[in-house]
């Protein structure tokens, strides 16, 4: 490098580099420590000549130096925690002139503990400032999750999201569908966390968790001496308190006919009468309704009452199975690796291949909360840093070996044709038209397997 004419010489830049503002560190194509600088040795205390030699690993607290060095990308602007301090990272890999990697070199913002400390405990009260809000604004709003928990990037949830974005804020009702552990609650905050009505409560309700006779006094509370047995003073119903906000009705496909009256009344009304009051009183809620349950099926075999249906079914929204997506399995596996390692405090960092491939053959019932289940249990028993196959419980490992070893090849290609066709049928809404195109057959041999396979969707 020339300066004016004058050759940078090693010593000039061993010195620059030794005084920088950062801390510096390089390490080889397999994460070993080849340099690093005096500022980056004093803040994480270790004797320069000790830490070089050393893999990246044992010096550096979180780091990812050895990761880049594999993956060959460059990481900018990283928040990473070293010796109580969030410093900010920045690894960027460095290649021959072949384009092979050969190394990669970090630095750190800040050189000075004493400089830093000052950033750090800013930062450090801005975020817990931001929690206490958060914390705030989930006691008083019963808002719980947003669109970045929702995690996945396959094409149906990044459509899904966007979706969201678009619907929300206007006050339609949203109808959410999809089996059990989906995400339809997680979406259902979603939609209120992104509406006007964001500051306004969030309100849920279980139909299927409350007995039928109650279901009504929750949903509409009651007067003082409405019956016996009633609190002193009444009670506010659901859709009182959910007023100028969303009221969720979940498993809406389980709740009795007369209460599908009586909601159906309440949102063409706009009002609701608590039991044993002489006066209706007015209420301005949104609804968002979710439901695993075929409702035009109950609406042709009259257990779902049609103008309830239409009222909900502004705007349909389906959620796919996680069998129907598993591009999202790596991604929400160790996202939620991460989470319950950060939680219990385990360093369990990575999820070995052959654990991803029995997560991408296992056909997920109870969909990503199984699967949170799944790793939850994995990350106790786990003893090093990789979830392997010896830690998933057993309960998990035995459905799946016994689905192998007891079923002929035959009978495995069956029951997954099954399901595919299954999930093409319900992913469409029912149309079998479109389902038997979306899966390359004709309607007549899509016919011929719902036969065989005694499909009911
Ligand atoms: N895309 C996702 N990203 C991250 N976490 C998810 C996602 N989808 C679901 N979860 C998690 O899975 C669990 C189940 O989600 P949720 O309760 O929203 O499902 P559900 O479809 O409403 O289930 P149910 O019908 O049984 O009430 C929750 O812990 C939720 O945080």
């Amino acid at each position: 490098m020339k300066v004016r004419g004058t050759r940078l010489t090693d010593e000039m830049i061993d010195t620059i580099i030794a005084n920088a503002f950062e801390g510096i560190v390089v390490v080889d194509e397999k994460g070993y420590i080849v340099y690093m600088n005096e500022s980056y040795s004093n803040f994480v205390e270790v004797e320069n000549d000790v830490a070089i030699g050393k893999h990246v690993t044992e010096v550096i607290e979180n780091t990812r130096m050895h990761l880049v060095v594999q993956s060959g990308k460059e990481e900018l602007a990283d928040l990473q925690y070293i010796r109580g301090n969030y410093m900010i990272a920045n690894r960027i890999p460095i290649f021959n002139k072949q384009g092979k990697v050969i190394g990669a070199f970090g630095t750190i913002l800040f050189r000075d503990t004493s400089e830093w400390d000052k950033m750090n405990s800013h930062v450090k009260s801005m975020m817990s400032r931001i929690q206490n809000y958060l914390q705030e604004y989930e006691s008083q709003t019963g808002v719980k999750y947003s669109l970045e928990d929702i995690i996945g990037d396959s094409e149906v949830i990044v459509s899904l999201k966007n979706k969201v974005k678009q619907i929300a804020p206007s006050d339609v009702s949203v109808l959410i569908r999809g089996e059990s552990g989906t995400g339809k609650e997680l979406f259902a905050h979603s939609i209120h966390q992104l509406s006007n009505r964001s500051s306004m409560p969030f309100i849920k309700v279980n139909c299927a968790a409350i007995p039928e006779h109650l279901l009504e006094s929750e949903l509409f509370g009651y007067e003082d001496g409405a019956f016996t047995g009633a609190k002193k003073g009444g009670k506010k119903g659901k859709f009182q308190l959910a007023d100028g906000g969303t009221l969720f009705l979940d498993e809406i496909g389980d709740m009795s006919l007369p209460m599908q009256i009586k909601l159906l009344r309440a949102l063409q009304e706009g009002e609701v009468e608590p039991i044993g009051a002489s006066r209706p009183i007015k209420v301005d809620v949104r609804i968002i309704a979710a439901t695993n349950r075929p409702l035009e099926k109950m609406i042709e075999e009259k257990r779902f009452r049609e103008d309830l249906y239409y009222r909900i079914h502004v705007i349909p929204f389906y959620i796919p199975s996680l069998r129907d997506r598993k591009e999202d399995l790596p991604i929400l596996a160790n996202h939620f690796l991460r989470k319950i390692s950060k939680r219990t405090g385990k360093r369990v960092r990575n999820i070995s291949p052959e654990v991803l491939q029995i997560f991408s053959k296992s056909p997920w019932p109870g969909n990503i909360r199984e699967l949170e289940n799944v790793i939850q249990a994995a990350v106790h028993f786990s003893v090093g840093e990789t979830l392997l196959i010896q830690s998933l419980p057993d309960y998990f490992k035995d459905s799946f070996t016994i689905n192998l070893g007891v079923k002929t090849l035959k009978e495995t290609l069956e029951e997954t044709e099954k399901q595919v066709i299954i999930g093409a049928i319900e992913k469409n809404d029912g149309d079998k038209l479109l389902a038997a195109k979306q899966l390359g057959i004709s309607k007549s041999s899509l016919y011929e397997k719902i036969k065989k396979y005694k499909i009911t969707v």
